[in-house]
């Protein structure tokens, strides 16, 4: 079957090769489109890509119900409306590595502008102007240069600043005294960073905490004449703050990459001699565009032919090793939620999965939304997926419990599944049997044997002589081959589960006869 994928935004040709060589796919190129257009190609798409000029809002996304993936090319996801895309069960996938060294070199190329007046001297001199006195600047050797954010960006930037023989002060919340030491840099809080530094630059994504981060209150702790760098996002600078320090000369001067609104053609910031800019230029190098283009398209295309990504966003991203470990227990995880959410009776209230043996070292997490997705499916169909999982089930009051333990039962690998609902308490457990597959070997306390696949009858009753040989007789006159059955039982004479796989769909007036046994309680029939 094609797969159409939107492109909305200009990308690089030789990046997105791989998308317009793939046979299975439909690529749809087309970077000016109309907001109405948007809507309407979207709504034939089951991928689309963008960069940052797309806004990516809930009412694109609710004008496209075949879509299963956004592709961000580049890094800052703040154009896309993430809520609304898990909501809906759509993966977002970046690629945030393919611009790093590129827009570390642009701010590079923004500081030394700003501190030797490049761009202003520039221009007077292509006004036929030969100024020397006005442009003199600022070594920055010696100088300290503020990092907030010491991510892939700020480390490539402390990494360069230092071959300027600069100082380097940095803040992030993942960054210790222990990891400066490592990068050679020095550890500070906000407020040391502001002020200490001779340079302020920020690479933090933009997000409802660094929203104006940079805000009147934290330029008045910096050093009169410091200098401002932006090449991250616009907003992380209260831009209004920033234009009065620059303006009243507080803050010697700004180089800027991005804006609040973009495009900012008419910003007031842009009328200040001090402010420099460039107009979101930080990833545009054909090594980055390259880069950002063709690893999206490879996410984009392993998605769409049911794979996993390297780069989601709106999912934690499992490491290959940990993949290996966790992919032949992704269909175990479902199978079982799929199988007990059939058979429990009550609004669900709390769902408890429980891992033991060698699965103890594993993040588990990848399975339990799996379990859960299996789970939920029963009742929202397959609107539920891997995203939207874990959100689907809070917002209806749903709690999710993931445990460790140490009761293996016997297996090398055990997975239980236990729903609590407003009526009662059910639980499976399933194993991995070594070049066996998959089995379920526990249903509430009765222990069997079964391979979760196919037909399955599961019939509660009473432990009664004849029950058996009824079921059976029953299934034959409705020509129902039995594959496999297993029984477990409490006590002699109480309650007792026959599990029964067999060959065909079983048909509802079947399924009643067999409720109408003598001595059966309930009969549940599934098909995994
Ligand atoms: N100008 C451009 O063209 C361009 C290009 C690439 C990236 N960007 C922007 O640069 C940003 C950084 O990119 P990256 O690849 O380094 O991302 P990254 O995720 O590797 O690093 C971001 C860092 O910011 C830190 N952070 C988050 N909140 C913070 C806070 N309140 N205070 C201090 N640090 C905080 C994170 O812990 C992380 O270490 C992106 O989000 C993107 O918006 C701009
Ligand atoms: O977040 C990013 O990756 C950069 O801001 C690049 O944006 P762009 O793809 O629009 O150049």
């Amino acid at each position: 079957m094609m797969k159409r994928v939107l492109i909305s935004d200009p990308l690089s040709e030789d990046g997105i090769r791989p998308l317009l060589d793939a046979e299975d796919v439909e690529t749809v190129l087309n970077p000016s489109m109309t907001h109405e257009e948007l809507l309407e190609a979207v709504s034939k798409a089951e991928a689309l890509i963008v960069r940052s000029q797309t806004q990516v809002t809930r009412e694109v996304i609710e004008h496209a119900p075949h879509l299963k993936v956004i592709g961000r090319a580049g890094v800052g996801v703040d154009n896309i409306d993430l809520n609304a895309a898990t909501e809906h069960g759509i993966i977002v996938v970046n690629a945030p590595d393919g611009n790093t060294i590129s827009t570390a070199e642009h701010t590079m190329a923004m500081l030394m502008s700003l501190a030797r007046n490049i761009p202003q001297a520039y221009h007077q001199l292509k006004q036929k102007r030969w100024e020397r006195k006005k442009f003199v600047g600022v070594e920055l050797k010696d100088k300290t240069i503020g990092i907030v954010g010491f991510g892939r960006i700020g480390r490539e930037v402390a990494h360069r600043a230092k071959g300027h023989r600069m100082n380097v002060i940095a803040f992030d919340p993942f960054l210790n005294e222990e990891k400066a030491q490592k990068a050679g840099v020095k550890h500070g809080t906000l407020e040391d960073v502001l002020k200490e530094a001779d340079f302020l630059t920020v690479h933090t994504p933009l997000i409802e905490k660094t929203k104006h981060l940079i805000n009147r209150e934290a330029i008045a702790l910096m050093k009169p004449g410091a200098r401002i760098l932006n090449c991250a996002r616009g907003g992380i600078i209260e831009e209004d703050a920033l234009f009065e320090a620059v303006q009243s000369g507080r803050i010697a001067g700004a180089a800027l990459d991005v804006f609040e609104e973009e495009p900012a053609t008419e910003h007031p910031l842009l009328d200040l001699p001090e402010v420099i800019a460039t107009p979101h230029l930080g990833a545009s190098t054909i090594e980055a565009q390259e880069n950002v283009a063709t690893d999206v398209s490879f996410d984009v295309i392993e998605l769409l032919r049911g794979g996993t990504v390297k780069n989601p966003v709106n999912l934690p991203s499992v490491s290959s090793e940990m993949m290996e470990k966790l992919s032949p227990y992704f269909q175990l995880s479902e199978r079982l939620g799929g199988f007990l959410s059939k058979v429990v009776e009550g609004t669900l209230e709390r769902i408890n999965v429980y891992y033991s043996g060698e699965l103890l070292d594993v993040d588990t997490m990848p399975l339990t939304r799996i379990a859960v997705k299996g789970i939920l499916k029963r009742h929202i169909g397959s609107r539920v997926n891997d995203v939207n999982a874990f959100k689907t089930a809070s917002d209806k009051g749903i709690v999710i419990n993931e445990q460790k333990s140490t009761s293996t039962k016997g297996f090398t690998n055990l997975v239980t599944v236990e729903i609590e609902t407003d009526l009662e308490k059910r639980s499976i457990a399933g194993t991995l049997l070594n070049g066996l597959g998959a089995r379920i070997v526990q249903l509430d306390h009765y222990s069997i044997d079964v391979v979760p696949e196919g037909h399955l009858i599961v019939i509660q009753h009473t432990d009664q002589p004849g029950a058996i040989g009824r079921v059976g007789s029953l299934l034959a006159e409705h020509q129902m081959n039995i594959a496999t059955m297993q029984v477990g039982r409490t006590n002699l004479g109480g309650d007792a589960v026959m599990v029964l796989s067999v060959d065909k769909e079983v048909e509802k007036h079947c399924q009643e006869e067999l409720a109408g046994i003598a001595d059966i309680k309930h009969v549940t029939c599934l098909n995994l």
